[in-house]
């Protein structure tokens, strides 16, 4: 069985009484929301602190019984008590801030970053502990689909290990990997989704090109792209195999797969990879 069928069928419920999320923008609404939806977690164990009132009543609103707070000194405190995992879900520069922030109280809680490049080290100094969980989560997460790779500084307990696993596991496919992986994994799926996204809009804009209705050439595209990563991850063949499996000889595949390669299709993938997993590097 292929690795990620194995981990999609651990999913199980966490044993966390209180989450806090730092943060509530897109990747907090796609990680909480996906285990909300998951129900691995309830609004009521959820608070965010968020500076922006439309976003806290966008959480309250969304999820009827989650705490709202903003960045005040009080709003921090309220959402930090009794909480026993808290998620930093700001931007990278932004992080700093909340360190430096004497509101946070980071006691002996387990403390989970999915800042991009963020290093254990900055983010244990950061803390003033070191139960800290490093992840690299991604968007899909909001629909069950996610894919996220995460590393632990020294104090983090085999419970703890176990828990960001089945957090992550709820919302997808989880691996642990070692902290000089980080910047790779960032690079592939973390921004991934940003690149898979541009090739549905471009084979989609194809289509339109050949005369495709819009919504017809994107509802065509979008379950291509659904369905070939399905057969990668479902049946364990290679994607090459995969792949000449629908070019017939002198057929119309082979074609644009010539093309494709004449346009390199591939080296820009690897480059762009190259891209992300730099500026990962840069952002520590
Ligand atoms: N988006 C993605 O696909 C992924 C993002 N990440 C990482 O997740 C983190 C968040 O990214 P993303 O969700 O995209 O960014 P967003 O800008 O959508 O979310 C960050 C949120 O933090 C809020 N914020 C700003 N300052 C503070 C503060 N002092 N205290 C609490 N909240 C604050 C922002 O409010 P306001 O807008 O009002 O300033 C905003 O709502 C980043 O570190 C990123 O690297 C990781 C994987 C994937
Ligand atoms: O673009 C970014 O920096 C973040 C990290 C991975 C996805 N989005």
């Amino acid at each position: 069985m292929p690795p990620a069928l194995i981990e999609l069928m651990t999913i199980s419920k966490l044993t966390v009484a209180k989450l806090t999320s730092v943060g509530g923008g897109q990747m907090a609404r796609a990680l909480i929301g996906g285990m909300i939806a998951k129900e691995a977690l309830s609004p009521n164990q959820i608070a965010v602190i968020e500076p922006t009132a439309s976003s806290r009543d966008w959480w309250s609103q969304t999820y009827s019984g989650c705490q709202t707070s903003g960045t005040e000194a009080s709003g921090i405190v309220a959402a930090m008590d009794n909480a026993d995992l808290v998620l930093l879900a700001v931007k990278p520069h932004v992080m700093s801030h909340v360190f430096e922030n004497e509101a946070y109280n980071f006691g002996d809680k387990l403390v989970i970053s999915i800042a991009a490049g963020l290093q254990l080290g900055t983010l244990v100094a950061g803390v003033g502990h070191d139960r800290v969980v490093r992840v690299m989560p991604n968007t899909p997460s909001l629909v069950g689909e996610g894919a996220a790779g995460f590393c632990c500084a020294d104090g983090v307990t085999p419970s703890d290990v176990d828990n960001v696993e089945k957090m992550l596991a709820s919302v997808g496919y989880v691996t642990q990997v070692s902290e000089s992986q980080m910047d790779a994994v960032t690079a592939v799926s973390g921004s991934g989704p940003a690149y898979m996204f541009l090739l549905i809009e471009a084979l989609a804009d194809g289509g339109v090109a050949e005369g495709l209705p819009r919504q017809t050439a994107l509802e065509l595209a979008t379950q291509t792209m659904l369905g070939a990563a399905k057969m990668v991850r479902d049946t364990g063949l290679h994607p090459g195999q995969l792949k000449d499996n629908v070019c017939s000889p002198g057929g119309t595949t082979i074609a644009a797969v010539r093309s494709l390669e004449q346009n390199g299709a591939r080296a820009a993938m690897i480059d762009a990879v190259a891209a992300a997993a730099r500026r990962s590097r840069e952002l520590k």
